[in-house]
């Protein structure tokens, strides 16, 4: 079986980033890198990962007024990472640039478009962390709403909790891509996470993919924590 995981490298620290990166080769379906790593490595650090030939990940989770997010996912699409995220609360006109512009930066290049994924709810919040920033529903409706939504505006995938992907899966079908952050083996720590599962629970679930960082990268051996997992899956 082909990895599922994508291995998140939340690191300011490029040469760091790389040796994690260089030690999981064969053993995870690709890397992420996300605002910790990009707010100090920036696009240069990127494409220094990029060099090691693994599938990218690059998760910014843009988030502004359509016209700002198209202009972020042109610098983006320079960087051809095979995966890109936005959040899906940034509304439908919002995407729907964001989504044009991955097209249009990758038909520039010549080359297959970086698929864009709508962020729904983050598998930190759970109820009453969305009822202190005013959504009086529950987690599952908001999440089903904005992966409806997303679909609309013409996004490739979206990233949502263990929780709540064989529900999106039922909304928007098998065309979309369905990423899984909030993953737990059974002996790592849960720390800020708040909806997550297993990997074998996840995929059972339904998800594409699946982001696992802290549990492999924080682990004292990480090859060894990626193989454990793959054997979980197995
Ligand atoms: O977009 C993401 O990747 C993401 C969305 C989400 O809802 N939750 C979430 O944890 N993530 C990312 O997934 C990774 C999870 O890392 P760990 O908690 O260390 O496994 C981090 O890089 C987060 O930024």
């Amino acid at each position: 079986m082909t990895s599922p995981v994508y291995v998140a490298l939340d690191t300011t620290d490029v040469a760091q980033a790389a040796a994690l990166a260089t030690g999981l080769k064969g053993l995870v379906a690709g890397v992420k890198l996300g605002l910790e790593f990009f707010s100090y490595c920036g696009p240069r650090g990127v494409e220094a990962i990029a060099d090691l030939g693994m599938p990218l990940f690059l998760d910014l989770k843009l988030h502004d007024i359509p016209n700002t997010v198209a202009g972020a996912m042109r610098g983006v699409a320079k960087l051809a990472p095979r995966l890109t995220t936005i959040h899906a609360s940034g509304g439908f006109a919002m995407m729907q640039a964001a989504a044009e512009a991955a097209r249009e930066g990758a038909a520039k290049a010549n080359r297959s478009a970086t698929k864009v994924l709508a962020v729904t709810v983050l598998t930190s919040l759970d109820q009453p962390a969305m009822a202190e920033v005013g959504f009086g529903g529950t987690v599952l409706d908001q999440v089903k709403r904005l992966a409806e939504l997303a679909q609309k505006a013409g996004v490739d995938g979206l990233v949502c909790s263990p929780h709540e992907v064989a529900h999106v899966r039922d909304v928007v079908g098998s065309d979309m891509t369905l990423v899984v952050p909030g993953i737990r083996p059974a002996w790592a720590e849960a720390g800020d996470q708040k909806r997550f599962m297993t990997p074998k629970e996840a995929l059972k679930a339904g998800a594409d993919l699946l982001v696992i960082g802290r549990p492999i990268t924080g682990a004292t051996n990480p090859a060894d924590a990626a193989r454990r997992i793959a054997e979980e899956l197995r």
